[in-house]
């Protein structure tokens, strides 16, 4: 039996570890507030992330990230993208050296411009062939309630890709392999922020073909990102590109959809921010993934336009006109 430890008991977390469960997987969550993991230790649930899910009786759970990472082959990370570093800093030595480190996350490091596996690799020294990860259409309630949902499990190693698509496979999550890391972490990141940029404009009232336009334009500014990275441009028409794209760009329980919807509204950032204590990660990876496209000289017009809405106050209404105005192109330029 595979022993699995989950650091983060968030909504993604919190549903990760009942999937590793249901394939079979022995499962402690680490919990960064005790109070949860009593919760879920005595209730089988976690009722401030996902009241609906009964958790198996395979999963445990404790606020000692020593003891959660004891015989763990794998090692699931499940916290916000920018805290990442500091949860290492604090725990990361934990991971035994032959566990595979398996990143849930989807942003770009602020102030590095590192991708999460980069973080994984530099923070807590672990050797990039040890590193998976998991990405796709994956919204945690859906997946809570065993809704069937496809991912894909990615890893420069064949071996460790293999062991955690087995460690995660169940009747109602089935994932995919592939090889390219850069791919699937770029499309995971940029969604978020493709997510925010359609969830304003569906704020202001906008309807299917203003959703539709964004979302391919956005798919469009993520490949070109991705490739100059040295992404393969064939990931991005997979599940954690137009997967992932598509799943949060159209569904209220996407947080960076809802958080862009607001803000369409007219909330202020404040306001939304106040409004939720759950993780959008466009909200500031958007920032950190416009820096790094612009160091490898990519153009990502939504991405900038979100970030000044975000950073600069610019009103949501102002974006819609600065993109339609920008100067004609060809398509696929
Ligand atoms: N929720 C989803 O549907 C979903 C699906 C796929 C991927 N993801 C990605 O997974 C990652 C985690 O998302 P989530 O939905 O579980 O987030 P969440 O906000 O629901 O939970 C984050 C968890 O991290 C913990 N945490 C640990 N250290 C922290 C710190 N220093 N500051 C704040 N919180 C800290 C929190 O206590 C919480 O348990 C994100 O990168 C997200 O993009 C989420
Ligand atoms: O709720 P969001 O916006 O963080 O999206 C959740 C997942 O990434 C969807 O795959």
């Amino acid at each position: 039996m595979t022993r699995a430890t989950v650091f983060g008991s968030g909504s993604w977390g919190t549903a990760y570890a009942a999937i590793l469960a249901d394939a079979g997987c022995d499962v402690t969550i680490w919990s960064r507030r005790p109070e949860v993991a009593d919760e879920i230790n005595s209730t089988r649930r976690n009722g401030g992330y996902l009241p609906d899910l009964q958790l198996p009786d395979a999963v445990r759970a404790t606020a000692d990230p020593r003891e959660a990472a004891e015989g763990a082959q794998v090692a699931v990370l499940a916290v916000p993208s920018q805290t990442l570093r500091d949860n290492l800093a604090q725990w990361g030595d934990a991971i035994g050296d032959d566990a595979y480190v398996v990143s849930l996350m989807k942003g770009i490091e602020l102030g590095t411009t590192r991708r999460m596996s980069e973080v994984i690799a530099e923070a807590a020294s672990v050797d990039p062939e040890r590193i998976v990860v998991v990405s796709g259409p994956n919204l945690a309630r859906e997946i809570a309630a065993k809704q069937p949902a496809a991912a894909v499990v990615a890893s420069t190693n064949a071996m460790a890709r293999a062991r955690v698509a087995e460690a995660s496979a169940t009747p109602y999550f089935r994932p995919y392999t592939n090889g390219d890391v850069v791919g699937v972490e770029i499309g995971g990141a940029v969604k978020n922020v493709i997510a925010l940029a359609v969830g304003m404009a569906k704020g202001m009232g906008m309807g299917d073909n203003t959703m539709a336009s964004l979302l391919t334009r956005g798919l469009a500014e993520t490949a070109r990102f991705g490739i100059r990275l040295g992404a393969d441009p064939q990931t991005f028409l997979g599940l954690a590109g137009v997967g992932d794209l598509v799943a949060t760009c159209a569904s209220p329980l996407s947080r960076n959809y809802t958080f862009g919807f607001k803000l369409g509204q007219g909330q202020t950032l404040e306001e939304v921010q106040a409004s939720t204590k759950q993780t959008a990660e466009g909200v500031k990876s958007c920032r950190s993934i416009l820096e790094l496209a612009t160091s490898v000289g990519a153009e990502v017009p939504i991405v900038e336009n979100v970030a000044a809405v975000v950073f600069e106050g610019r009103r949501p209404a102002d974006v819609v006109e600065q993109l339609m105005s920008r100067s004609r192109k060809h398509e696929r330029s």
